[in-house]
């Protein structure tokens, strides 16, 4: 059985996480697991985690640490037989270290995107939130304006990707990032990519991908051989 792969994604809102991370599934067969698809899919069935944290989402704020983890965790541990590259958690090193609790991770990726380029994306994105597929009128635009392509239903832009509401997004995902990213460089599994286009980004992630998962599963037969 070789060895399973498990991987997170990091970076500012509108940076690419959600797109890239559709991309890194599609190629490398991981599941793609989405913490803020989890936190819709509490808020949908209502449940304990979900209405405690839907009460933070509409005042634009992240879940507190214990909640997210709360959510979270249990849902990693029945994927404990898949690779999997985690998209939106962790976001504070509280998370971080509850996540290292539970499980070994094998790369951080981090994406740092200039300010004016997540501006321009976030006031193009739209949403559909009961899937949280989402669109950009110029990177990628639904086949019918306003309608998601698989439900027909109708797109929202959120209220906080308005430029006035990032900066101060931006300033509070600075604050609590800074230690994640410290806390998986000390690790040896961050790795850094910078541009303004995720289709220049894309090659470096996807090499970096192939030649981590190649070098596991190579150790894996080895090991299995002795
Ligand atoms: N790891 C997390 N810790 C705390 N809150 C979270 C976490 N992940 C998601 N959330 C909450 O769920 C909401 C929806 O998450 P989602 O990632 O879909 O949206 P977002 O944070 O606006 O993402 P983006 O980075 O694409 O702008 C977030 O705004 C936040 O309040
Ligand atoms: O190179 C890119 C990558 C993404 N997007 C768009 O920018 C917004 C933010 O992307 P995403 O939601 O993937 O970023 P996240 O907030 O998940 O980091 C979305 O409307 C994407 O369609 C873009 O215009 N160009």
């Amino acid at each position: 059985m070789s060895k399973l792969f498990r991987a997170v994604i990091m970076g500012p809102p509108g940076s690419g996480k959600g797109t890239i991370s559709e991309r890194i599934a599609h190629s490398f067969g991981l599941k793609h697991l989405s913490s803020g698809d989890f936190v819709r899919e509490n808020i949908a069935a209502k449940t304990e985690a979900g209405v405690l944290a839907k009460t933070y989402i509409k005042k634009g704020l992240l879940v507190p640490d214990h909640v997210m983890t709360r959510l979270l965790l249990p849902r990693l541990e029945e994927m404990t037989k898949y690779s999997w590259l985690l998209d939106g958690f962790p976001r504070t090193l509280a998370q971080a270290e509850a996540l290292n609790s539970a499980c070994d991770l094998d790369v951080a990726i981090n994406l740092n995107i200039p300010l004016e380029t997540l501006k321009e994306r976030l006031q193009h994105r739209w949403i559909h939130p009961p899937s949280g597929r989402v669109y950009n009128m110029c990177f990628n635009p639904p086949h019918v304006q306003g309608k998601d392509d698989i439900t027909g239903e109708p797109l929202i832009q959120q209220e906080d990707d308005r430029p006035e509401a990032l900066v101060a997004r931006l300033r509070h995902y600075k604050d609590v990032a800074k230690p994640v990213i410290d806390f998986y460089k000390a690790k040896g599994i961050l790795y850094t990519f910078s541009d303004t286009e995720t289709d220049r980004i894309w090659p470096n992630i996807s090499t970096l991908l192939s030649t981590k998962i190649s070098t596991i599963q190579s150790d894996a037969r080895c090991a299995s051989t002795h």
